[in-house]
């Protein structure tokens, strides 16, 4: 599987413009980055670009930051030994240590997640999936039938197993996702998540009691409606992968339109964590 690589050369990128360069890839599907020595790279399925609107946004937004950058096509093998090097432990609220394969395991913890992430995000080390853990943490998973919507390599899904869900359903449009979420299951020993290949059309006619959802801001606009149909009344809505501000307004504003309640918020690093209630 080919990946279509947007290269930022600049040795001394700033953060603030990895976070907007991260949030405008974002909305047209971006979903991993990450430094090397050349700048900073983010990645796409080459099949899920569509090369017209990358090409516009590079010309009219990121052009503007004054950045050079390449466009580029790699082969995800390449890819894979990079995460490797880089994947270090992580503790999230002292209660879930994650960790990949080649870690010495660490029983202290209340919950221990083996990650194979291959080129799929959601390791722990984002703030979105971080602010999503610490939700998954502090809230009742007991019981609860799970959506997690985006699921990446379906942390999420997985951390909520083993906190008590009944049954869980993981959901990617990428299919290297798909299959690092099997891959991951297994790690886990989780037997009750079903991963599925697709976006919004494959959930429907589905009854939820909570549904996890770290995409992007367009995207959650675009599925609430999806979420809303198959969501238990008293359900909990968990969202991530916006910025606090006119982000976090604009969603609220159409959740609340739409008959859930804003419970609470989390932000680390500009980033925003939202749960809400359905009504
Ligand atoms: C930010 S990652 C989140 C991964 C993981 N859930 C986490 O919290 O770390 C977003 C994921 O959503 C997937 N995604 C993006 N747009 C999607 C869409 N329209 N339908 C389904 N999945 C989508 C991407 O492939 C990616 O794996």
């Amino acid at each position: 599987m080919k990946y279509t690589a947007v290269n930022f050369v600049s040795a001394d990128i700033e953060e603030w413009q990895k976070d907007l360069l991260i949030a405008e890839l974002g909305d047209i599907g971006f979903d991993t980055f990450e430094d090397n020595e050349d700048g900073f790279v983010g990645y796409i399925p080459s099949s899920n670009v569509d090369i017209q609107a990358l090409e516009t946004l590079l010309l009219v937004q990121v052009s503007g930051y004054q950045l050079d950058y390449t466009v580029s096509e790699i082969e995800e093998q390449n890819w894979n030994t990079l995460w490797e090097s880089n994947f270090n432990p992580i503790l999230v609220d002292d209660a879930c240590y994650v960790r990949a394969t080649f870690h010495q395991p660490k029983p202290t913890y209340d919950y221990e997640i083996v990650i194979d992430p291959k080129m799929s995000f959601g390791t722990g080390h984002h703030q979105t999936t971080s602010m999503m853990l610490s939700f998954i943490l502090a809230n009742d998973f007991e019981g609860k039938r799970v959506l997690d919507m985006g699921c990446g390599t379906g942390i999420l899904a997985i951390l909520a197993a083993k906190r008590g869900a009944s049954s869980l359903v993981a959901v990617d449009y990428d299919p290297i996702c798909v299959d690092s979420v099997e891959e991951n299951k297994q790690l886990n020993h989780i037997t009750n998540l079903e991963s599925r290949l697709g976006s919004k059309d494959v959930i429907v006619g589905g009854e939820f009691d909570v549904i996890l959802a770290n995409i992007n801001r367009n995207i959650l606009l675009d599925q609430l409606d999806t979420y809303a149909s198959v969501l238990e009344v008293g359900g909990d809505l968990y969202l991530s992968g916006f910025y606090e501000g006119d982000d976090l307004d604009i969603l609220k504003s159409k959740c609340e339109s739409i008959g859930f309640s804003f419970q609470e918020m989390k932000v680390m690093d500009k980033w925003c964590a939202a749960k809400f209630v359905k009504g």
